[in-house]
């Protein structure tokens, strides 16, 4: 028996863990600009230098007024205050003389509230007319909250709290955290450099004239935007023969420049599917030679001299497949991120899908929210080679092996995807 008969199928969700658990997370870090950090990963916590707000601050553009003060007004009874003058984002109000009470100030939202006062009341709340006749006072027909419309320092973040921490993916959200807090420029992990090496005689580069026979290499297309989406430098190759020593050629040279190799297509059971071969002409040991999932059943992978190269199969769905079911948390791992594992939710099927299956089936779907309960409906005629179900499935529907497929109504796991 040879080893890959006697190596045992593993699951996507063993798969994944077995190629996570080979991959050393990023430890080399750079400092790199704001307005490159979007999708790159945090290489240390991130604490906080001072409180947010910075400064006790309205949130509201009116009147800062002493609750005190207006603790009586009422309708019959309305309080009248006097306004010492006006407090604008960016400006302070210099307060000349000695206050005692029944004094006010016009704010602007953003602006700094001094201590005398406590309490923002908005302008709609005293009528325009008023404003306009008497500039200098307001007067006010009942009383308000205490601390009404007025931000405390330091309310929302204190100072030395650790509100990002290492390893956490940047995105828009946490880039607006570090600027709040000026920074301009922010550590992150180096990327991992992944080698992409599609393989096919029958594929032609998009750009080139259609020949009969050949088809366009989608995959690999589809791959680089997969990896740069979760933060890894991408080595493109341009499709390799199937040929063992062309393949091995590739790999070699991807080996020289990447931690990470992904090849697509020619590893199936085929007479011109060479990637196996190839893989143990330069060397590789053999981690896995199938993945108990479909589409992506010949997904395989090999480690050579402390790298990983994983092998998508070449139907678009397969390759899709295995790309968010194996390479994503893979790379997310590599990247230094710490949150990488797929997270799948649980969703009612809207139709039913009566194919049997000996496994697990991923198959492509729109999952949507009908009040709060989620349903998935699987996109018809989801065959591996297919590709117009990638137009509309925001979701891999999770169908578990067996003779009868799986009925409309029951709960199913679910992988959201891009849309979702
Ligand atoms: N006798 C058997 N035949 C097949 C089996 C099997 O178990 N027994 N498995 C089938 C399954 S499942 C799949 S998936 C495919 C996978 O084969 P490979 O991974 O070796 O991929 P190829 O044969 O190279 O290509 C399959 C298909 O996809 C097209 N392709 C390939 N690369 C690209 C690309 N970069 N962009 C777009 N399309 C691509 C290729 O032209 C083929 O049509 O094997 C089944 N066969
Ligand atoms: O991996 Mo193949 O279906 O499973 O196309």
């Amino acid at each position: 028996m040879t080893q890959i008969e006697t190596m045992q199928a593993l699951t996507a969700h063993e798969a994944a863990n077995c190629l996570c658990s080979l991959i050393d997370p990023q430890q080399s870090s750079r400092r790199v600009g704001l307005h490159e950090a979007s999708g790159r990963v945090l290489a240390e916590d991130f604490t906080t230098p001072f409180p947010m707000p910075p400064f006790r601050r309205a949130a509201m553009d009116g009147y800062v007024v002493r609750s005190l003060d207006i603790a009586e007004a009422c309708p019959t009874h309305p309080v009248t205050l006097s306004v010492v003058g006006e407090i604008k984002a960016g400006s302070g109000l210099a307060l000349h003389e000695h206050f005692n009470e029944r004094k006010s100030a016009r704010i602007y939202t953003g602006a700094p509230v001094p201590e005398y006062w406590d309490t923002l009341i908005v302008q709609e709340a005293i009528p325009q007319e008023q404003r306009k006749l008497h500039p200098g006072s307001i007067q006010l027909h009942k009383a308000f909250r205490q601390g009404e419309h007025i931000a405390e320092a330091g309310e929302d973040i204190a100072a030395g709290a650790v509100v990002l921490a290492r390893g956490k993916v940047l995105s828009a959200k946490e880039i607006a955290i570090l600027a709040s807090f000026g920074q301009a420029n922010v550590s992150v992990y180096k990327k991992p450099r992944v080698a992409v090496i599609p393989v096919g005689d029958e594929l032609l580069s998009p750009g080139n004239p259609l020949t009969p026979y050949h088809i366009y290499d989608a995959n690999s297309h589809m791959t680089v935007a997969r990896l740069q989406e979760l933060g890894a430098s991408v080595q493109h190759f341009s499709p390799v023969a199937d040929r063992v020593d062309a393949i091995a050629d590739a790999l070699i040279l991807a080996m020289s420049q990447s931690d990470l190799i992904i090849t697509i297509g020619g590893v199936s059971v085929g007479d011109y599917d060479f990637v196996a071969k190839a893989a143990e002409a330069i060397g590789s040991v053999p981690l896995f030679r199938k993945v108990l999932m479909r589409p992506g059943k010949p997904t395989s992978a090999f480690s050579v001299d402390h790298r990983l190269i994983i092998s998508l199969s070449g139907n678009p769905s397969a390759c899709f497949a295995g790309l968010e079911l194996l390479v994503k948390p893979t790379i997310l791992k590599a990247a230094g991120c710490v949150d990488y594992e797929n997270r799948f939710l649980q969703g009612t099927l809207a139709a039913e899908i009566n194919k049997s299956s000996p496994v697990t089936r991923f198959v492509r779907s729109i999952a949507c929210w009908q009040g709060d309960r989620l349903f998935v409906e699987p996109l018809s005629r989801d065959r591996s080679g297919n590709i117009a179900a990638f137009a509309h499935a925001n979701a891999l529907a999770v169908i578990p092996p067996g003779a009868r497929g799986a009925v409309k109504g029951e709960m199913v796991s679910l992988l959201p995807l891009a849309g979702f």
